[in-house]
């Protein structure tokens, strides 16, 4: 890459169209007025149009500000008081390559000594060393479902401590998991994705059979896949908020994750001196006493007179309800208001942590409904295996309100065939359960927020015949569309003894799970 360091002063000697041919990658421009009142101290207003064609320059070779740091401007007519003028006129720009070459350049305006124009220092490397990366939640996580199996599995350790210490440890070691699991499980997409193109590459160059069709397809699922992971890696990196479709474009993201990485590290700092200071031990330093100055009193003092100065506007009964520990749906309805990826807490965890794994709150539900008849039916010891060979499905249905003359919108009479199945649906109705007498019955829940537990096939196998799974279908009356959420849990089944010999030949949960679905088959119970 030709690399290009010199003065290109518009407007004295060299003019634009005698520019228009050079290929700049890096350049300080002295344009020889400013574009905006910003960059300018005192004399007449900038005019908007007194850069002339500088900005086409730029923008037809696609170069980047790079920035500065210190003295916001570069110039200065050194007169005194009312007739000082200061502009920033002199600028580094770099192109797109030499930026993402360069990802740690830095810009300084050094003090001026003999010119009106200040010396400009670029440094292409970064002199400081990086102390420790914080933590944050990397959007792209959600797409790969073993995250919630790490997930589930750190929340689920058990800590002591107050709530609030309970919840910033399992927090805390949530994170420590996710970070294991990215080096060893998520951090090689680009190996991956070299991998499964070469594969492409060799099964394309076969026959095409039915076979090496199919393989063909997963494999370009799996790259797309990939690239999606990708993507939303460094969107999550680039902070681009304006741009919500993806269009795979991975190198204008890395860009903005430098340009952005760049904007957010802090190189130089002035201190109380009035000195710049740039090594990182001194502005540790310089930030800590800062903030102990603002916060250290020698002998704070409340005065007495000050009591009962301002009338309380909150009224008790407000003052109650504000206090109040809001309830797990009210928590649950706020958190699904926030924007997924804005202002991640200290502890690096956006919203869309909180709402993609919501569902363990679910599985808790889950938990807690099966240990209370584990205990009821003595085996509680049983338990805890149970759980942790638990496995989930999460389904999302939705039914269209009927047209007049339809009468089989719905879901036809079964037996789930897993361990429970958890039911959550909007306001629409038309879920049924049968009785054991055979009577259909209507399953209204008794609130929004209401969850249905039921006892599904395994459960009844598990209990050799004791827990009943009961048939339930949906009918859809009315005319507004029905969404519900079911969780069906696969588990084991041991309970077999003296007095309850086995009764059902032993299947595995999962699979025939997937044999039913497949064939539409009806249970053997039915
Ligand atoms: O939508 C519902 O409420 C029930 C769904 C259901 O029974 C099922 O998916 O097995
Ligand atoms: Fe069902």
């Amino acid at each position: 890459m030709a690399l290009f360091t010199g003065l290109i002063k518009i407007g004295s000697g060299i003019t634009l169209t005698s520019l228009q041919h050079l290929s700049l990658d890096l350049g300080f421009v002295r344009e020889n007025a400013v574009s905006n009142q910003s960059k300018k101290r005192g004399g007449r207003p900038v005019q908007s149009s007194s850069t002339g064609g500088i900005n086409g320059f730029i923008n037809n070779n696609h170069l980047i500000d790079l920035g500065f740091e210190g003295n916001p401007y570069t110039w200065s007519n050194n007169r005194r008081l009312s007739e000082n003028i200061k502009e920033r006129l002199d600028k580094a720009y770099g192109n797109t390559q030499w930026r993402i070459l360069f990802p740690d350049v830095t810009v300084t305006h050094l003090p001026g000594k003999s010119s009106d124009h200040l010396p400009i220092l670029i440094r292409t490397h970064k002199y400081n060393i990086l102390g420790p990366k914080p933590f944050r939640f990397v959007a792209a996580w959600t797409r790969d479902t073993t995250s919630y199996w790490i997930i589930k599995s750190a929340w689920r350790q058990s800590v002591m401590g107050s709530d609030a210490e309970i919840l910033s440890q399992k927090t805390a070691n949530t994170s420590h998991a996710l970070q294991r699991w990215n080096v060893s499980h998520f951090g090689h997409i680009q190996t991956r994705l070299k991998n499964l193109s070469q594969k492409l590459n060799s099964i394309q160059q076969q026959e095409s059979t039915i076979e090496n069709l199919e393989i063909e397809k997963n494999l370009k699922f799996e790259i797309d896949e990939q690239c999606k992971k990708e993507e939303s890696l460094w969107h999550k990196k680039s902070r681009v908020q304006w741009r919500t479709e993806g269009d795979l474009n991975t190198k204008f993201l890395h860009l903005c994750t430098l340009i952005s990485r760049r904007r957010n590290a802090i190189d130089f700092i002035r201190n109380r001196e009035d000195k710049w200071i740039s090594s990182r031990e001194e502005i540790g330093d310089c930030l800590i006493s800062n903030f102990q100055n603002l916060f250290a009193s020698s002998n704070p003092v409340f005065p007495a007179d000050l009591q009962g100065l301002i009338s309380p506007i909150i009224s008790k009964e407000d003052r109650a309800m504000l206090c109040e520990i809001p309830s797990v749906a009210e928590i649950s309805k706020t958190l699904m208001k926030f924007n997924p990826l804005n202002a991640p807490g200290p502890n690096g965890m956006p919203a869309l942590f909180y709402k993609t794994y919501w569902v363990t709150q679910i599985t808790d539900l889950d938990q807690m409904v099966t240990r209370m008849v584990f205990d009821n039916f003595g085996v509680e010891k049983y338990h805890k295996s149970h759980v942790e060979a638990s496995t989930y499905i999460l389904r999302v249905i939705k039914y269209r309100d009927p047209q007049s003359s339809e009468t089989n919108i719905g879901c036809g009479a079964h037996t789930d065939i897993s361990f429970t199945t958890i039911l959550h649906q909007n306001q629409v109705s038309g879920l049924q359960i049968k009785t054991k007498d055979g009577e259909w019955i209507d399953v209204a829940p008794s609130t929004n927020c209401s969850f249905i537990v039921m006892a599904a096939y395994s459960f009844t196998v598990w209990s050799n015949g004791r827990v009943h799974a009961p048939m339930h279908q949906v009918v859809m009356k009315g005319d507004k569309t029905r969404y519900s959420i079911a969780l069906f849990s696969y588990g084991t089944w041991e309970f077999i003894d003296e007095e309850h010999p086995l009764k059902y030949k032993r299947f595995d949960n999962i699979q025939s799970a997937a044999f039913f679905s497949k064939s539409k088959g009806s249970l053997p119970m039915q």
